[in-house]
């Protein structure tokens, strides 16, 4: 079986930091991918194929690949991982008894076996791949147990940052496919990683909605437009986002969940306290991104502002409060209808406005760079406002591209920005979520499984 899933990354437009502290926050996705494809492969017979029994990962974009037996995982991750083995659907006219769940009791020595169709019967709907259906995050033994089975890899120490997207993986694999179910997934990105744009939510994303795919958990609604890509209803998004989230909380450590949402959901949204309202912008919103090329962590950003907070709490609380009220006015802003150039004029002057004063804000709570300042700086003398996007301390940052701004103003600053050893391209806000694509995978190719 062969399933390949996408999830954007995304901008944040206003409320980075303040929405882990309960203000509302307003992020797009962007029309930047991350794509996970997973083949589960047969379980392996005894005195099988050396090697096959083992779940591998091929990250294309720090161009590293990994493997576990299945064995190892079993044996590091026991019980947590409920050794489920994951065998293929039945076809019509398929081998008798093969569509069955079979329970081994190895103490009493007892095997059960109930055939897949009989439980349909007697519990219906329900039934749906139960195990799934409920996320739990990750417990402090089985982080653990996942950070023994990276030790035993050898991680160069320029890639070291890869360790927490490597623990995301292996316990939403273990936790959704079981130990003993050998597959192989490959990963590739449009997106940067670690400049704010969201890498690791649509890494997680992505990697839930393939597995969950593969378990049966999800399936997508057929007869969307695209290149055989499908997306899936409202329930199957929210088990997704959900296990999505749990993976996010590896490794960002206190993740509001804004980012897997807007991964999952798409479009654009307010986010405050983990409820979503969708927004329909009327006019398209444009924004040049900048990417500075600073690297940074988000989980080490995140806890810095917390602890500011703790040093400051009256006055990070006002912090936050007034990033609640921009982010609230900006979401009004946008869903207003403008449809002649004053009005589009008028409102992207009030857009400008909201997201200086949340950059202003961002100073406050330390998460500028001079990096940041930079672009500020330049894009300032064109007339343009700049915010940071994301955790900050390094990353993308974000310009207003007004409607009536000429191109040659936008080569020119683009121009000097890129002068400064800066990366700038275009995005399109507001696109889709996670979908799903079945059938042969083409990075599989030439695999002889
Ligand atoms: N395509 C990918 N391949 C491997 N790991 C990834 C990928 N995308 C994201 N990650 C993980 O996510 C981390 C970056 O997350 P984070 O610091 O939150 O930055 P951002 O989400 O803004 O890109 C990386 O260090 C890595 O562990
Ligand atoms: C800083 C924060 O608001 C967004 C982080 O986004 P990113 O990982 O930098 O793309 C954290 C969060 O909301 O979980
Ligand atoms: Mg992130």
């Amino acid at each position: 079986m062969e399933v390949r899933a996408r999830a954007a990354g995304k901008i944040i437009l206003a409320g980075e930091h303040a929405v882990v502290h309960g203000s509302a926050a307003v992020a797009a996705a962007i029309n930047l991918y991350t794509t996970c494809s997973l083949r589960i492969l047969p379980p392996v017979a005894e005195g099988g194929q050396d090697g096959a029994g083992a779940v591998e990962l091929d990250l294309r974009d720090p161009g590293l690949v990994f493997s576990w037996p299945c064995a190892r995982l079993c044996e590091a991750l026991g019980e947590g991982c409920g050794a489920a083995r994951i065998l293929p659907p039945v076809a019509e006219g398929g081998q008798d008894g093969a569509g069955a769940v079979e329970r081994d009791l190895r103490d009493p020595g007892l095997v059960f076996s109930l055939p897949c169709a009989r439980l349909c019967e007697a519990l219906g709907e329900g039934c749906g791949a139960a195990g799934t259906r409920k996320p739990r995050p990750c417990s402090p033994n089985q982080l653990a147990a996942i950070a023994r089975l990276l030790e035993e890899h050898e991680i160069p120490d320029a890639k070291i940052w890869l360790s927490a997207g490597l623990s995301a993986f292996l316990f939403l694999y273990t936790s959704i496919l079981g130990c003993s179910t050998p597959g192989k997934v490959v990963v590739s990105s449009d997106l940067p990683m670690g400049s704010g744009l969201g890498s690791s939510a649509a890494f997680c994303v992505s990697m839930s909605g393939a597995l969950l795919t593969a378990a049966g958990a999800v399936s997508a609604i057929s007869g969307v437009e695209g290149k055989g890509w499908e997306s899936f209803g409202k329930n199957d998004l929210e088990l997704v986002n959900q296990w999505a989230f749990q993976g996010e909380k590896i490794i960002h450590g206190k993740p509001s969940g804004i980012d897997n949402a807007v991964s999952t959901y798409g479009s654009m949204i307010k986010f405050k306290k983990g409820e979503l309202t969708s927004l329909k912008s009327s006019n398209p919103v444009k924004m040049l991104i900048t990417d500075t090329r600073v690297g940074r962590n988000t989980k080490a950003l995140v806890a810095g502002v917390s602890e500011r907070a703790s040093r400051h709490p009256d006055a990070m609380a006002s912090v936050f409060h007034a990033v609640n009220s921009i982010s609230e006015e900006l979401s009004s802003i946008v869903e207003l209808a403008a449809d002649d150039e004053i009005a589009i004029t008028s409102k992207e002057e009030k857009l400008a406005e909201l997201m200086e004063m949340n950059q202003g804000l961002l100073q406050c709570m330390g998460v500028s760079h001079s990096s940041i300042e930079t672009v500020l700086q330049t894009t300032l003398k064109f007339n343009l406002v700049s915010k940071l996007t994301g955790a900050g301390g390094g990353g993308c940052v974000l310009t207003l591209i007004p409607t009536l701004l000429s191109n040659l103003v936008l080569e020119k600053v683009t121009a000097e920005l890129e002068s400064h050893g800066f990366r700038c391209f275009k995005v399109e806000v507001g696109g889709q979520g996670l979908q799903v694509c079945q059938g042969d995978c083409s990075c599989f190719n030439g695999d002889v499984v």
